[in-house]
């Protein structure tokens, strides 16, 4: 409604002007648009005053110049848009001082020159327009219908409609905001990749964006609209229980103001599938009381995902899916703690395939992976489910069994069947690929039983670990309990390694020497063999020191020892012509052998000594061929190119094969002395013997036989074309200076 300004003024009103204004009120009460109140303006004062020509000048943005941006009547067109300075005109004047001017017919209002002065205009009458205290305009009628000029009345009555415009103007520009802000605001929600929307506090949806009716699987905002939120996407727990209203986290947020930050919750889509979401939900105030809240969400199935894959990677074999070492420890852990409280055995087997490396070298890896998986599924089939089957990497798996009752005789009983159980499935053929024939492999297994805490984990692994190599001693495909003989092999081992170190440090071992002999019985070198005799102590054989070395790594610095003692002997007979010629074989562990510096360290025994060279040779067993053959391979052709050359000790008694035999560049073949002892009674063994002499010619390797006793032993390798030996028959491994003493008596 228009304001009127004072009593006396309304009754100086003409009917007509009053229901104008009153017009003018209503119809600028209506309209939003600032560019239509204008003109509406422009319209309305030039007919309430009876004005020639109404136009209204408004500031522009750089408050340099107005521009008119509404006119009305006579001279409408020729005002209409233009633009001039701020500074020019009566206009220019009325903005800058921000007061009415009205001026008559003989007025000598000095701006009547100017441009926009119309042509034969009369009087003029300009006030200013104002919106929130500051000029943004005016009010310029020019020239009174009936030629006479404005007067107080029209200043007035102009003065009135200015303010309202000014109020008009101001609510239509909120209303441009407004609108503005709710455009934006809709673009960021329409926009937002985030699922938005907002309950009241009863619960019931007031809006949803885009994101969400499309993560929920809704076409339209009315499909939510006015719907209780809680029953259309937290209705059940993923289990099938029923979500209570009570239970939803939006509603807390919306009952006590709250906000409420929930990271992994299931929503219920419409076409009833679940998928995992994180949602924040912030509670909305109106007028300081709390109103709703607002929730944004979103769909967390691709981190849920990569979360999983991350944890199988960490908890999980790839190739078998197996739960991996880490996981077994800890559930092991959990078994023991099961078992402390319910006092419960448990069995711990470790099993292992039998020559699973002959299989990955010969068949190849996809082949070897492929029994492996094979393996995990058969051992899987034949345990409990609550029972945990892991795999420790290579060919080497882990079952757990629980809640095997108080009575150790029985538990053994039920892991030992369970054992052989999965003994015989992993029995059972393989077909590893169509282009093979079946596979067969066996297994060899280590158990050994637990009850709370009493033995450490570390240690229940050591036992069944050490009955898994009591297992592949009886000769493989066998079962084997940790006993308590077993628990004193360990003690004396782990005593053996300490006294061994320090026996290392105290010059407690030494190198015998034993002959080895050529066709016409001529010395032609000598195997170094090493020998422990602790102080206070009897001497230790190296079949019981050398597995503890090998195992605790000592091996590595006593092999070295070893070498560099050989190669400052070969110095030392240098200048003798009688042992300047002699050879001496070096046994080298795989372990030694594996190391990246073995190389170097040969090198460096040599250069130091300074040694021949083709005098040093390295004696493998055929223990190195279960790992990496081909970097065995190589490392051996680096030692051959300083000279050295290399035997094969114990051939024909572990893994040898043809194709290793090609692979490796080899001098020399030894046939072990098991061979050699049964050459007479055993007719399987003489034919090994002859075998393995004829094959060797056949690649060009020499060959020495081990272990000759007595003449016809020897009589029986010379005539299969044997043309080297070692044996008690020609002398034991002895000192040195004996060693010395025998080449001087021959
Ligand atoms: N019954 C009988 N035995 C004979 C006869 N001729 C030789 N022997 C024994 O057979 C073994 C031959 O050594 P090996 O096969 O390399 O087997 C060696 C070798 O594998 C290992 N070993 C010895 N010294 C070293 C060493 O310095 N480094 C490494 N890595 N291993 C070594 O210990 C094993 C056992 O060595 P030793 O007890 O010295 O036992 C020696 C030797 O005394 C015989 O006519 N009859």
């Amino acid at each position: 409604m228009i304001e009127l300004p004072d009593a006396n003024f309304q009754s100086d009103l003409t009917r007509e002007e009053l229901s104008l204004l009153l017009n003018l009120g209503e119809r600028l009460n209506s309209e939003l648009d600032p560019n239509n109140i204008l003109s509406l303006v422009a319209e309305l004062a030039c007919k309430i005053i009876g004005a020639e020509t109404l136009a209204l000048p408004m500031v522009d943005l750089d408050e340099k110049t107005y521009t008119y941006r509404a006119a009305y009547g006579k001279h409408a067109e020729l005002l209409q848009e233009k633009t001039f300075p701020t500074f020019d005109g009566a206009c220019g004047w009325v903005i800058k001082h921000q007061r009415p001017l009205l001026f008559g017919a003989g007025g000598d209002f000095e701006m009547r020159m100017d441009a926009h002065w119309l042509p034969g205009q009369a009087s003029s009458l300009l006030v200013p327009l104002m919106c929130r205290g500051a000029i943004i305009g005016g009010l310029s009628a020019m020239g009174k219908i009936g030629n006479v000029p404005f007067d107080q009345h029209d200043q007035t009555m102009l003065t009135l409609i200015a303010n309202q415009a000014g109020i008009a103007i101001d609510n239509a520009r909120l209303f441009q905001k407004l609108s503005l802000e709710e455009s934006r605001l809709r673009l960021v929600l329409d926009s937002a990749g985030e699922a938005i929307y907002g309950v009241d506090l009863d619960g019931l949806c007031i809006f949803a964006n885009p994101s969400c009716l499309r993560l929920l699987g809704y076409e339209r905002q009315e499909d939510l609209a006015g719907k209780l939120m809680h029953n259309l996407i937290h209705h059940t727990y993923p289990d099938g229980r029923p979500f209570p209203v009570a239970e939803c986290k939006v509603r807390l947020s919306v009952r006590n103001g709250e906000y409420v930050h929930v990271e992994n919750e299931l929503h219920w889509r419409a076409d009833g599938t679940a998928f995992p979401v994180e949602y924040w939900s912030r509670p909305i105030y109106r007028d300081g009381k709390l109103d709703g809240a607002v929730v944004t969400f979103i769909d967390i199935t691709e981190r849920k995902l990569t979360e999983e894959k991350i944890l199988r990677l960490a908890y999980f074999d790839p190739l078998t899916n197996l739960p991996n070492r880490r996981l077994l420890m800890d559930r092991f852990k959990q078994a023991l703690i099961a078992s402390d409280r319910s006092k419960e055995l448990g069995a711990l087997i470790i099993l292992d395939l039998d020559n699973f490396k002959t299989i990955n070298d010969t068949l190849g890896h996809d082949i070897g992976d492929q029994l492996l998986i094979l393996v995990a599924q058969r051992i899987l089939d034949n345990i409990r489910q609550e029972d945990t089957v892991s795999r420790l990497g290579g060919d080497e798996y882990v079952v757990m069994l629980e809640n095997m009752g108080t009575d150790p005789i029985t538990a053994s009983n039920q892991a030992e069947m369970i054992a052989e159980k999965i003994r015989n499935a992993l029995a059972l053929p393989y077909m590893l690929s169509d282009k093979l024939q079946a596979h067969y492999s066996t297994c060899s297994f280590g158990i050994t039983l637990f009850q709370g805490h009493k033995v450490p984990i570390e240690t229940l692994f050591k036992q069944a670990d050490v009955a898994l190599y009591q297992a592949k001693d009886a000769g493989r495909n066998a079962i084997r309990f940790f006993s308590p003989e077993m628990q004193a092999a360990i003690d004396s081992r782990s005593e053996m390694e300490t006294t061994m170190r320090n026996g290392l440090l105290h010059n407690e071992f030494q190198l015998f020497y034993q002959p080895q002999i050529d066709i016409d019985g001529e010395i032609i070198g000598a195997e170094a063999l090493l020998r422990w005799f602790p102080r206070d102590q009897e001497s230790v054989l190296p079949i019981q020191f050398i597995p503890v070395a090998e195992e605790v790594g000592l091996i590595i610095p006593l092999g070295l020892w070893v070498m560099e003692t050989a190669c400052a002997q070969l110095k030392a007979w240098e200048n003798d012509p009688r042992t300047r010629h002699l050879k001496i074989a070096v046994n080298v562990s795989a372990r030694q052998l594996r190391q990246l510096e073995f190389v170097k360290q040969v090198q460096d025994a040599l250069e130091f000594s300074g040694a021949n060279p083709s005098l040093l040779k390295l004696e493998l067993t055929e223990s190195v061929l279960l790992e990496d053959v081909d970097d065995i391979v190589e490392r051996m052709q680096q030692i051959k190119l300083f000279g050295v050359t290399f035997s094969l000790d114990d051939f024909g008694t572990g893994f040898s094969s043809l194709s290793y035999l090609k692979r490796l560049p080899l001098d020399q073949v030894k046939i072990d002395q098991s061979f050699v002892r049964d050459i007479h009674t055993d007719p399987n063994d003489a034919a090994i013997v002859r075998a393995i002499i004829a094959m060797s010619h056949s690649l060009g390797l020499k060959v020495i036989a081990e272990g000759v006793e007595t003449k016809s032993q020897l009589n029986f390798l010379k005539n299969y074309g044997c043309a080297h030996f070692q044996g008690y028959l020609f002398g034991k491994p002895m000192p040195i200076e004996e060693f010395e003493k025998l080449l001087k008596r021959i």
